[in-house]
């Protein structure tokens, strides 16, 4: 099992890029698949979730060639050109794909089954099976978690339906089913999720309408073709937010260039500025349907807060990293309302507050989410070097974002941190040690 070994260095400067988004590039590979055409996709994140779905369109019969870095070519077979694959798909660590892919697969003519790694295969299913069912799909799941299995051939009809938790996995699997109904699909959302399916959905010719809440899509005779060109992933680049917000160098400034910052993906902006965090974002152009720009980050002194419960789904995968940023803060950071980081690749809240006690940080574990005392008793809180995290050695459990968030908080430990379970990274972000070398930090891999 390999395993980091993050050294403490004097901080973190200069200018760094990170890979294309996971989100977008997992959409860009499903919607190109069954368009008539072909879709070309640039800044396209070759990390292993997204060739987990790679991997399972070619097994559907398309061909996908990449054509160079970060570049992929979709040869679409056009929305009823799928054929059977002859092996359970494979969606390795990937919620998202194995989510999105019920929902597609719930159209089709044939049977598919859908499975996933250890972590994979513990992570709730029906949530998404649910809606479809009532679609008229049929959807069988091993006590609520994967293996999927779907029996093709159903005809599926519009609903309306009402999110009982705010999930864009589960409001995209609705609305790629609803691609293949035969009246409109509406999804009402309790929050406000990640629009990246509604936004590709109108680049290749879908009519979707999305306004106070509420998405609905018209069942469309094709899918057309078309250029695609992933941002920066907002999810990869908060760890330099956070990592430039804790940074002990002072007046050094971070830069994260050409970075999506689609507001439905943006709240760790809001957090951190509530924090006192010095964020600019500039330099404000487009990729296609998403917004791009870069983020400057300063030092700051951040300060403890009780995050709105209404940013939760905005940051979603961003928690673990702002509960480092927090352990970093003046006073107490409360979140609530935060409950679905128990269902991640790994329990956000339990697997992060074993690393954060493990290190010396005070904490406390809420059903929904924790509570941070940042800054141990005794320290200098008016010191920006004053040392947060002890070092030692923390668990990642498998999941890629703990990793990368202990990684961060070397900026501020009294040692080297050893971190457990890493491979995972590369669901995400392939070079993370390389992307982190490059702005300062030290992070080696270990067999
Ligand atoms: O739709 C997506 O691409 C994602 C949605 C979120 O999951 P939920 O819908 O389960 O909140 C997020 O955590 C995941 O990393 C990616
Ligand atoms: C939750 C995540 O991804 P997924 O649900 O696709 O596994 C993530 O990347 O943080």
């Amino acid at each position: 099992m390999s395993h980091y070994i993050v050294e403490p260095v004097p901080g973190v400067s200069g200018a760094i890029r990170v890979p294309g988004d996971k989100s977008v590039s997992h959409r860009s590979l499903m919607l190109g698949s069954i368009a008539d055409g072909v879709t070309e996709v640039s800044g396209f994140l070759e990390s292993e979730d997204c060739l987990s779905t790679m991997k399972a369109m070619r097994a559907l019969g398309v061909r996908i060639e990449q054509i160079g870095p970060q570049a992929v070519r979709v040869h679409g077979v056009g929305m009823r050109g799928l054929k059977p694959a002859n092996h359970a798909l494979d969606m390795g660590n990937s919620g998202t794909a194995m989510r999105l892919m019920t929902g597609l697969l719930s159209g089709q003519s044939f049977d598919s089954e859908l499975i996933g790694d250890s972590s994979l295969m513990k992570r709730p299913m029906e949530r998404a099976a649910k809606p479809l069912r009532e679609m008229g799909a049929q959807i069988a799941t091993l006590d609520g978690k994967p293996p999927v299995k779907i029996t093709g051939g159903a005809k599926l009809k519009g609903i309306r339906y009402e999110l009982p938790v705010a999930s864009a996995q589960v409001k995209s699997a609705v609305l790629l089913a609803g691609l293949y109904a035969n009246t409109p699909t509406t999804v009402i959302e309790p929050a406000i999720t990640r629009d990246h399916t509604e936004r590709m959905l109108l680049s290749f010719g879908c009519q979707v309408d999305a306004a106070h809440g509420e998405v609905s899509l018209t069942p469309p005779t094709q899918l057309k073709a078309c250029t695609l060109e992933v941002p920066g992933d907002f999810s990869s680049a908060a760890f330099f937010m956070v990592a430039g917000s804790i940074n002990p160098k002072k007046d050094a400034v971070l830069t994260i260039t050409g970075v999506g910052i689609n507001p439905t993906r943006t709240g760790l902006l809001d957090i951190l500025a509530l924090m006192g965090a010095d964020l600019r974002v500039v330099n404000h152009r487009s990729a296609g349907a998403e917004p791009v720009a870069d983020i400057e980050v300063r030092p700051a002194q951040l300060k403890g807060i009780h995050v709105p419960e209404h940013l939760v789904p905005l940051a979603i995968d961003e928690f673990p990293v702002l509960f480092v940023a927090a352990s970093c803060a003046q006073g107490e950071t409360i979140v609530t309302g935060a409950e679905e980081l128990r269902v991640k690749e790994s329990d956000r809240i339990a697997v992060m507050a074993e690393g954060l006690k493990a290190m010396g940080v005070t904490c406390e574990v809420l059903p929904d989410g924790i509570r941070i005392q940042g800054r141990p008793a005794g320290r200098n809180e008016k010191d920006p070097e004053a040392k947060v995290f002890s070092g030692g050695t923390v668990d990642s459990h498998g999941d890629h974002r703990i990793a990368m968030s202990f990684s961060v908080a070397s900026l501020r430990a009294a040692a080297a941190i050893k971190i457990l379970d890493v491979a995972n990274v590369a669901t995400s972000f392939p070079d993370f040690p390389g992307t982190a070398g490059s702005a300062g930090l030290n992070v080696t891999v270990h067999d």
